[in-house]
């Protein structure tokens, strides 16, 4: 077949790659573990230690408007946005869940540069413990090697 013309990022961060986190405190105990997870899998794939900041947010809700105004800075490659929301008696989780997924899509959009949902919307706290660091892995670890894909894809095109 002939050969095509195929664009992939590699997951070896480039040379002074710079990321910001934007994690959330409520659920603290989960959002910690995503952290960590998160900066594991960026400086065990080539990302400097001190290439990374983090911001701390009250709230889930809070994420992308300080996700905007890193990405709108020019000082990163990309944005990994960090949080847990859980499931609880009214409709609030849905409201959070859906306001936090389309603002952080309109920012990677509307900047053009790879913003990453960390975020973990589960029905109860054991789906959330698996997810961050347990059977069902570490979405921050998972955010951290999408982020370094990207931003080797979007040099490519
Ligand atoms: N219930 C959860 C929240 N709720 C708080 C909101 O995110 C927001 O901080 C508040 O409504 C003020 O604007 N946040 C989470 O991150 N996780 C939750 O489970
Ligand atoms: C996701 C939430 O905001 C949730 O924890 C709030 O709980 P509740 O719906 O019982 O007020």
């Amino acid at each position: 077949m002939k050969e095509i013309n195929l664009l992939e990022g590699k997951l070896v961060a480039k040379e002074g790659m710079k990321v910001a986190i934007v994690a959330s405190r409520f659920n603290e105990i989960i959002v910690n573990k995503l952290l960590g997870g998160a900066v594991d899998g960026l400086v065990r794939h080539g990302v400097q230690e001190d290439n990374i900041t983090a911001a701390w947010v009250p709230g889930a809700f809070e994420i992308p408007t300080v996700a905007q105004k890193l990405a709108m800075s020019g000082k990163y490659d990309a944005i990994i946005c960090l949080g847990t929301v859980i499931r609880g008696q009214t409709s609030h989780y849905d409201y959070v869940c859906n306001e936090v997924s389309k603002g952080i899509a309109q920012i990677s959009l509307q900047q053009h540069m790879p913003v990453l949902f960390g975020i973990v919307t589960t029905e109860n706290i054991e789906q959330a413990i698996a997810r961050a660091g347990s059977k069902a892995g570490n979405k921050g670890y998972d955010c951290a090697l999408s982020a370094i894909e990207m931003v080797n894809l979007m040099e490519q095109i």
